[in-house]
């Protein structure tokens, strides 16, 4: 069985959405609690990476495992990773944003398994679009760890700058509306329409 854990960000701005958007409920579950059941059915291993613990004490998130973010001024999906990032302990890490209301179990549950089959030399693995990598729904090997904090160090805060140098594998994704994410008050009625 892979060696999986999963990490949840939950430490943005959400300022297009005008509110936390964790919070925002999507057919009655709020939307960390849509994420944090699918990570679920992944692993039982899960991290919640934010600022605000305290703000999701009334959701249901059994078992879940807080990071507190040591930063007050939120430094962006990358630094969120890190803290993260460092309080794991086995092989591989599952990366999921917060904002994705179409995750489908199986899909997931797939990808755990090309895992397992992925070469050593990669250091992650995830989907690409035309644009580069998706870097908020896919897995990293733990042991990056080290060049992930070489690369903040040096003020790097971009996910696909920090991935150039480095062999990546590609997760397949037959339907690309399973990234759909809610950055906006239109987002979360165009997938209430769907
Ligand atoms: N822990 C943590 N998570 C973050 C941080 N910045 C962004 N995220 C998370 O990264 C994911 C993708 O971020 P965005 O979709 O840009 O969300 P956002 O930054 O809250 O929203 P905008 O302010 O509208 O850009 C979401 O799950 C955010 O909660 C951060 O500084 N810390
Ligand atoms: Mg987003």
């Amino acid at each position: 069985m892979t060696d999986l854990s999963v990490i949840i960000l939950a430490g943005g701005k959400s300022s297009r959405m005008g509110e936390d958007k964790a919070l925002i409920p999507i057919q009655r579950i709020a939307l960390l609690e849509r994420v944090y059941k699918v990570a679920k059915s992944c692993t039982d291993t899960i991290y919640i990476v934010t600022p605000w613990p305290e703000r999701y004490q009334s959701l249901h998130l059994p078992e879940c495992k807080f990071i507190p973010e040591i930063s007050t001024e939120t430094q962006g999906p990358l630094v969120g990773f890190v803290q993260g990032l460092e309080k794991v302990k086995t092989e591989w890490v599952l990366l999921l944003a917060c904002d994705l209301p179409n995750l489908q179990i199986e899909v997931l549950q797939n990808w755990v398994k090309i895992v397992d089959t992925v070469e050593s030399e990669n250091i992650a693995i995830l989907v690409k679009n035309p644009k580069g990598w998706e870097p908020l729904c896919g897995f990293y090997r733990c042991n990056c760890l080290p060049l992930l904090q070489d690369f903040i160090n040096q003020g790097g805060r971009s996910f696909q700058e920090w991935l150039k140098p480095y062999p990546v594998a590609v997760l397949p994704l037959s339907s690309p509306e399973m990234l759909f994410n809610c950055n906006t008050p239109e987002d979360v009625q165009k997938f209430l329409l769907n």
